[in-house]
């Protein structure tokens, strides 16, 4: 592989505003990508993969290159350097990369290797969380499959297709995808590609949602013509599957405090065809009371930690800290704690993370079932689904029901 000087630059101008300027990873390759208009899909592709991996393993790659924060310019080129030496590509003689010690790179991988936060590269704090959470052994098989790429996993939206009838369309434009048995609506890309400019994302015949997360929303057991509620919906990945599953009959209300996701959640909701969805923020706590009583299903997609996701947002390992896990879980437990009571007797609720830490998860259920808001509550079942077993998303759910 021959490095294009422009590429390059764009990279290490995208790594300057996640690391130094604590910008978002996603928002910051939106950005960088509009640079050039020139750049073709193969230019995009180099720019987004290269500022994820760096971003991804920076303990290893800051430390080899021997650089601390904030990062200078000449800096950020030595850690590039550090990624394309580990990946044998031929260093370019710009002065950018003069003097990279090419043999000591590769000799402080090896050592670095060693030690699991360098080879996995996180910080001190979320190693010791997960191996104190999970085990020393399952840590570090789950902490290296969260390392791994993440699949580009598409959901067919089954209001509108089926599963042979996209597969056609999508190998008519060269993308080829497969079904796994474990997930009914799943298609996996055996390549990545630009889905969204495709006439059938445009159709509204799928959605992107990794397989994990495609679990969730059968998990609840909702039927056509029920009343659910799903309280955290956020911009609707799990609101947009509930409504396929409800074929469009009855009613579902999609909550959340923040009302520009719910306005993402609409226009979603158009494309897909899915007309029985009503957003309303959560603009006080009349909008949850005034639903007390009434569902006949509860979604609780909370907020986390998201340390289940992060092959997906790498930059999560850097931007997350302990205070912030301390308040996610306050919250868990007060949506736990509150919104239940939304259920109606006999109702169904569903408790949601994208988190593999049983703190957010089974440890929040257990505190809610011995609380009085969980009193009248069972246990029905849940799911614990870890990268490393999976091979998709770390997720957590289970399922309780309000007894009559
Ligand atoms: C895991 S995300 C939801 C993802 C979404 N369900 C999906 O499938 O795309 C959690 C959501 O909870 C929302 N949230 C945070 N605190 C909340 C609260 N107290 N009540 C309701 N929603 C809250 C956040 O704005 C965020 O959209």
């Amino acid at each position: 592989m021959r490095l294009h000087r422009n590429l390059v630059f764009a990279v290490v101008d995208a790594l300057n505003l996640i690391f130094n300027e604590g910008e978002y990873a996603d928002k910051v390759i939106r950005k960088v990508l509009k640079f050039d208009k020139r750049w073709g899909v193969r230019d995009r592709g180099f720019i987004a993969e290269t500022t994820y991996e760096i971003v991804r393993w920076k303990r290893l790659y800051t430390t080899i290159a021997e650089v601390k924060e904030p990062y200078t310019r000449a800096d950020l080129f030595r850690v590039f350097a550090v990624w394309a030496t580990l990946r044998g590509i031929q260093i370019p003689d710009w002065k950018q990369f003069e003097k990279t010690p090419t043999r000591k790179i590769k000799g402080r991988f090896d050592e670095l290797s060693k030690i699991r936060k360098y080879r996995e590269s996180v910080p001190d704090w979320i190693d010791e969380l997960g191996a104190n959470a999970l085990g020393e052994s399952f840590w570090d098989k789950e902490l290296a499959a969260l390392n791994e790429t993440a699949p580009v996993v598409l959901r067919v939206n089954t209001l509108k297709t089926g599963k042979q009838t996209l597969l056609k369309a999508l190998a008519e434009q060269e993308i080829h995808a497969y079904g796994n048995k474990a997930y009914p609506d799943a298609l996996i890309l055996k390549e990545r590609a630009d889905v969204f400019k495709t006439e059938a994302f445009k159709k509204g015949w799928f959605e992107v949602q990794d397989a994990s997360s495609q679990l969730v929303a059968p998990f609840l057991d909702v039927k056509p013509g029920q009343r659910v509620v799903d309280a955290c919906a956020g911009a609707g990945g799990k609101s947009l599957h509930l409504a396929a599953l409800m074929q469009n009959k009855g009613q579902l209300i999609s909550l959340d405090i923040h009302a520009h996701k719910l306005q993402e959640l609409k226009q979603r909701a158009k494309r897909n065809g899915a007309h029985n969805v009503e957003t309303r923020p959560i603009e006080s706590n009349k909008v949850i009371k005034k639903l007390y009583g009434k569902a006949d299903r509860l979604l609780l997609d909370a907020p986390c930690s998201g340390l289940g996701v992060i092959r997906r947002n790498p930059d999560s390992k850097w931007k997350l800290d302990a205070a912030f896990l301390d308040r996610v879980m306050q919250t868990q437990q007060k949506i736990l704690q509150q919104y239940s009571k939304i259920i109606k007797p006999n109702g169904k609720m569903v408790y949601a993370t994208c988190s593999i830490l049983p703190q957010e998860n089974r440890q929040q259920v257990d505190t809610f079932l011995a609380s009085e808001a969980g009193d009248g509550f069972e246990f029905v079942n849940e799911q614990k689904v870890f990268a490393s077993k999976s091979g998709f998303d770390g997720f957590y759910m289970a399922l309780l029901e309000k007894k009559g």
